[in-house]
C-alpha cells in the first residue's frame, strides 16, 4: 500500500485579475438565483426563466449556488500549484486521446492548425470520487489535497448540476428525476473537475491565429459550469449567429449545454457554439486561470429522446422515431470517448481557416466538428 501523504505542501495563493474597463458587446445571459429552488413554487419559477435560455442561447448563468467564494479561491489554488509543477511532475498523470481518455494532464503538445504557434493552454482533468475511480491514477500534488477536492468535487454536483437537470425535467414536462438519473454522482460516468490556464501570447504569434485560442465548438457530454472569472475571453454564438462576449459575474457559475443533453432532447436543448479568443487589450498579458465540471452522461445510459410530452407537442419527437429510438441505441461513454479521441487524438489544433464541413458521427449522432 502506498504512503499516506501526511503533510500538504504549500500552495501558491492564486489573486482574481481586476475585470476588463474595455466594453465589449456583452451576451445578454439569463442569471438564475437557484437560492430560489426550495422556496415553494420556486423550481417552477426558475424552470420558466430558464426554458427561454436553455432553447435559444444554451448558455445562462448561475447564482445563488451555495458554492463559497472561499471554496472557489482555495480550487483555484490549489490549480495554480499544479500548474507551477515542474513538466515531469505534471506528465506523470496524462490525457491518453488514443482511447479518447481525457482524465490527467493536457500539455500544450500542439500546432494550431498550419501554423508554427502552440497551444497556449493548459489542463487537468479529475475525475469522480466514487469507488469506481479509486483505481484511476492520480498527481501526488491532487492526492495531498484529496480531502478538499473530493467534497467540492461532488459538492458541485449536489448543489448545482442536479438543481439544474431538475430543472430542465419540468420543462419538458419528465419525472423531476430524469435527467438526475442518467448523470448520477455515483455511477460511472466521464464526469471531471477541470483546472485550466491559458498563457499570454504575443499581438504577433496570436495575429498568426486569428486571434482565436480555440475554434468554435460545441461541448461533448451534458452540461459544462464554467465558475466565472474576471479575463474575458469566451465567446458564445447568438441565436442570430454573432459572437458575444461573455461576461464576468462575481460568484457565478456560467453554464452551457452539450451535445448528449442536445441527443437526449431532440435538440430542443442547444449544445451552443463557443469559442475562446484573445482577452481585450487591458487583460491580454494576464495569465487565465479557469475552474470547471464538465458533466458527461452515465457510461451506460442510452442516446435516446426523453419520452417528453413537449417534445411531441413542439413537433421535435415522432411516433415513428420513438419507436425506433433504442434500436443500437450509442451509449454515453460510447458517444463521449469517440469525441474526445477525434477532436484531440492529432498532431495540430483546428483553426478557423481550416474548412469547416467536418461531421463527427457515431451511428445515428451526428454533430459539426467545430465552427468558424
Ligand atoms: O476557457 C473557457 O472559457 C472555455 C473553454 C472551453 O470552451 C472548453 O474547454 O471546452
Ligand atoms: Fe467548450
Amino acid at each position: 500500500m502506498p504512503a499516506p501523504v501526511s503533510s500538504k505542501p504549500q500552495v501558491e495563493t492564486w489573486t482574481n485579475h481586476p475585470e476588463t474597463k474595455v466594453s465589449l458587446d456583452w451576451a445578454p445571459l439569463q442569471i438564475i438565483d437557484l437560492s430560489k429552488f426550495d422556496a415553494p413554487g420556486g423550481k417552477q419559477e426558475l424552470a420558466n426563466e430558464l426554458r427561454d435560455a436553455v432553447k435559444r442561447w444554451g448558455f445562462w448563468t448561475v447564482i445563488g449556488t451555495g458554492v463559497t467564494q472561499e471554496q472557489l479561491d482555495r480550487q483555484l489554488s490549489i490549480a495554480n500549484t499544479f500548474f507551477k509543477l515542474p513538466l515531469e511532475e505534471k506528465r506523470k498523470v496524462a490525457c491518453d486521446f488514443t482511447v479518447g481518455n481525457y482524465f490527467g494532464y493536457r500539455e500544450p503538445t500542439r500546432f494550431v492548425g498550419n501554423t508554427d504557434v502552440k497551444e497556449n493552454m493548459e489542463m487537468l482533468n479529475l475525475p469522480k470520487y466514487t469507488p469506481n475511480y479509486d483505481s484511476v491514477p492520480r498527481h501526488d500534488l491532487v492526492k495531498a489535497f484529496e480531502d478538499e477536492i473530493a467534497p467540492f468535487h461532488r459538492l458541485v454536483w449536489d448543489a448545482v448540476i442536479r438543481k439544474i437537470f431538475v430543472l430542465f425535467a419540468i420543462i419538458l414536462e419528465l419525472p423531476e428525476n430524469y435527467f438526475v438519473d442518467r448523470h448520477l454522482y455515483d455511477e460511472p460516468s466521464e464526469d471531471h473537475l477541470r483546472y485550466m490556464i491559458y498563457h499570454a501570447r504575443s499581438v504577433a504569434e496570436d495575429k498568426k491565429i486569428g486571434e482565436q485560442w480555440t475554434a468554435g465548438h460545441t461541448d461533448f457530454g451534458s452540461l459544462t459550469l464554467l465558475f466565472s472569472q474576471s479575463v474575458a475571453a469566451l465567446q458564445v454564438r447568438s441565436p442570430d449567429n454573432e459572437w458575444k462576449w461573455v461576461k464576468h459575474v462575481p460568484g457565478g457559475i456560467t453554464c452551457n449545454a452539450a451535445d448528449t443533453l442536445s441527443f437526449l432532447t431532440k435538440g430542443y436543448i442547444k449544445s451552443t457554439i463557443h469559442r475562446v479568443v484573445r482577452p481585450p487589450a487591458d487583460q491580454a498579458s494576464l495569465e487565465r486561470l479557469g475552474l470547471f465540471y464538465f458533466v458527461r452522461p452515465g457510461d451506460n445510459v442510452p442516446m435516446v429522446p426523453a419520452p417528453s410530452p413537449v417534445l411531441r407537442r413542439e413537433g421535435y419527437l415522432t411516433e415513428e422515431e420513438e419507436k425506433r429510438a433504442s434500436e443500437d441505441a450509442v451509449t454515453g461513454y460510447e458517444y463521449v470517448r469517440a469525441r474526445v479521441k477525434n477532436v484531440h487524438d492529432r498532431k495540430a489544433t483546428r483553426i478557423a481557416e481550416d474548412k469547416p464541413d467536418a461531421v463527427f458521427q457515431v451511428k445515428n449522432l451526428k454533430v459539426q466538428d467545430y465552427y468558424v
